[in-house]
């Protein structure tokens, strides 16, 4: 087929990862084409992830801070409370959100095509819009970063009325009086978090024992302690055996015979790549067991002029990451790769209080360091800043290696923690000893004081380590001076 246009770029896809991909070719000098089959660019990550779902949280904890300041407030939550109400400042996130994104592609001169992307063959791409006009256009490279969807289980009749998904759940129109989550992972505890702080009665219910695994679980228990203040229910190690919508309410048999019965579900057990409609295998390009994209490590698949970047590709899954790696594939196409590898990936959750973790769990550092590696503790009450804040009852976990010098982890529950967390990122990065924070200053009042907290906890123990290595041989330095 002849092509209309010619391009040395093809971005697939206008989320973070092809964005990304898409500004650093047009900086580049390249003549680029971007295409999506929605009806405007930005990808999960602006219109059905990431920014409604950290909107929808900002405004639960606008409400939770008027209401617990009713005595200086006269405040009373609207009854029958629509959920695009507490969303109305997301008109405003996106339309600012997709202007730059589009300002950006105009400046520096990459063309959008909204229309649905399949492959020819691997420089040729068919977008076909929804009146079905069909372009063809061809690329030196194209990048393919379309992204997931929600894994939809095949017992769970998603109806995106009564049983929603993460795409759906926005779409409700009232506040339902009750909520089954089924999942425990990032979603499902972050809305779960925030539906609770708005006064819905929420169950989340999974095979594990504990929210969110991968987490320390120091941290999960901080979580739950939070979602079980504000009526949340977590019932671990049970599966749904059966799912249904009776009319009234969804119905929910678990395998220990248990039912659940509430106004509305929201299913959230994972996510699965966006491969199917690209006509893949007229590329040759292989794909992974769970059907994601193989990619080495420049993001090439198995045929060079084709690279992949961000959920497509699979885990971690995160809008940060599918940025990064947007940029490197373009780097490594104009032959001026990043000689640093990934190596540290930082985890935001932004669930009701926030979790964020850096480096190695108190598990992988036993593994890697042994035993003797040393745990620093803050607690936010201890900290000046927690207290005038309200932010009691979150913590920092600061681990290192036996001598007490290298921080090997940083794990932090409490509002805020997914800023604060980068503090811990770069002393990793930059190879800092836990003295960092003890000979240099801060600014007081700060959460970030407990960092300093933490890594005093580490150098005491750290001391009386020390002092018990040298007690014997001080003894036996006694012992000797008293039989001369
Ligand atoms: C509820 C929720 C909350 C999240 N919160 C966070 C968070 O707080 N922090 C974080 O880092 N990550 C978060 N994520 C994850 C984040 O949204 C994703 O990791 C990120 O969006 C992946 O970016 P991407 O570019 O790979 O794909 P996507 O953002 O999914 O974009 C893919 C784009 O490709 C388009 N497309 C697909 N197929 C075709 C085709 N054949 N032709 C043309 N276009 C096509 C799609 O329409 C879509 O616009 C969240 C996800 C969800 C669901
Ligand atoms: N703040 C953030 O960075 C953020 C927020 C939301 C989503 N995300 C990303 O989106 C991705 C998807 O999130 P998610 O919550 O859907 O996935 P997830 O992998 O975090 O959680 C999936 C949950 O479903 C359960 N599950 C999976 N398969 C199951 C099965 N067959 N039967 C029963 N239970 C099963 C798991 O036990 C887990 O609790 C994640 O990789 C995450 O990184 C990130």
């Amino acid at each position: 087929m002849t092509p209309d246009e010619l391009f040395d770029i093809i971005v697939i896809g206008s989320g973070p990862g092809g964005q990304k991909a898409a500004e650093q070719a047009t900086k580049s000098g390249l003549k680029v084409a971007i295409v999506e089959r929605e009806r405007a660019v930005g990808g999960t990550c602006v219109h059905l992830g990431t920014i409604p779902s950290k909107t929808l949280r900002e405004a639960a904890l606008t409400i939770t801070t008027l209401k617990r300041n009713a005595d200086v407030f006269d405040f009373k939550l609207k009854e029958n409370m629509e959920v695009s109400t507490l969303m109305r400042r997301l008109d405003s996130v996106l339309q600012s959100y997709t202007n730059h994104i589009s300002q950006q592609m105009d400046l520096t001169g990459g063309k959008v095509f909204l229309g649905r992307a399949s492959f020819i063959d691997e420089t040729t791409v068919l977008v076909t819009t929804v009146k079905g006009k069909r372009t063809v256009l061809q690329g030196k490279h194209i990048i393919v970063a379309t992204g997931s969807r929600p894994r939809t289980p095949e017992e769970i009749p998603v109806d995106h009325e009564h049983i929603l998904d993460s795409d759906s759940i926005l779409s409700m129109i009232y506040l339902p009086r009750s909520l089954t989550v089924i999942g425990a992972g990032v979603i499902a505890s972050e809305y779960a978090s925030i539906f609770s702080l708005l006064g819905v009665k929420v169950t989340m219910i999974d095979k594990t024992p504990r929210p969110l695994m991968f987490m320390e679980p120091e941290l999960t228990g901080k979580f739950l302690d939070n979602f079980t203040r504000y009526g949340g229910k977590y019932i671990g190690n049970v599966n749904a055996k059966s799912v249904e919508w009776n009319g009234l309410q969804v119905r929910t048999i678990l395998d220990n015979g248990q039912e659940l019965l509430s106004d509305k579900m929201l299913v959230a057990q994972g996510r699965l790549a966006n491969t199917e409609p690209l006509n893949l295998s007229s590329t040759g390009v292989q794909l992974g067991s769970n059907g994601t994209i193989d990619v080495d490590e420049n993001y090439q698949t198995s045929t060079p002029s084709i690279y992949a970047v961000g959920d497509v590709i699979g885990p971690p899954s995160l809008a940060s990451v599918s940025m990064e790696q947007g940029r490197r594939a373009i780097k490594h196409i104009i032959g001026e790769s990043s000689k640093e590898s990934i190596s540290l990936v930082p985890i935001g959750i932004y669930a009701v209080p926030e979790l964020s973790s850096v480096g190695l769990s108190e598990e992988q550092a036993r593994e890697q360091y042994g035993d003797n590696i040393i745990i620093g503790r803050a607690s936010f009450d201890e900290v000046a800043r927690g207290q005038i804040a309200g932010i009691k009852d979150g913590m920092l976990k600061m681990i290192s290696d036996e001598q007490g010098e290298k921080i090997l982890g940083v794990h932090i529950v409490a509002e805020g923690a997914t800023d604060l967390i980068h503090v811990g990122e770069m002393a990793i990065l930059n190879g800092n000893s836990i003295d960092v924070f003890l000979e240099n200053i801060l600014n007081f009042p700060t959460l970030g004081e407990a960092y300093r907290i933490a890594a005093l906890n580490i150098a005491t123990k750290r001391s009386q380590r020390q002092s018990k290595k040298l007690q014997p041989r001080i003894q036996k330095l006694i012992d000797e001076a008293e039989l001369n």
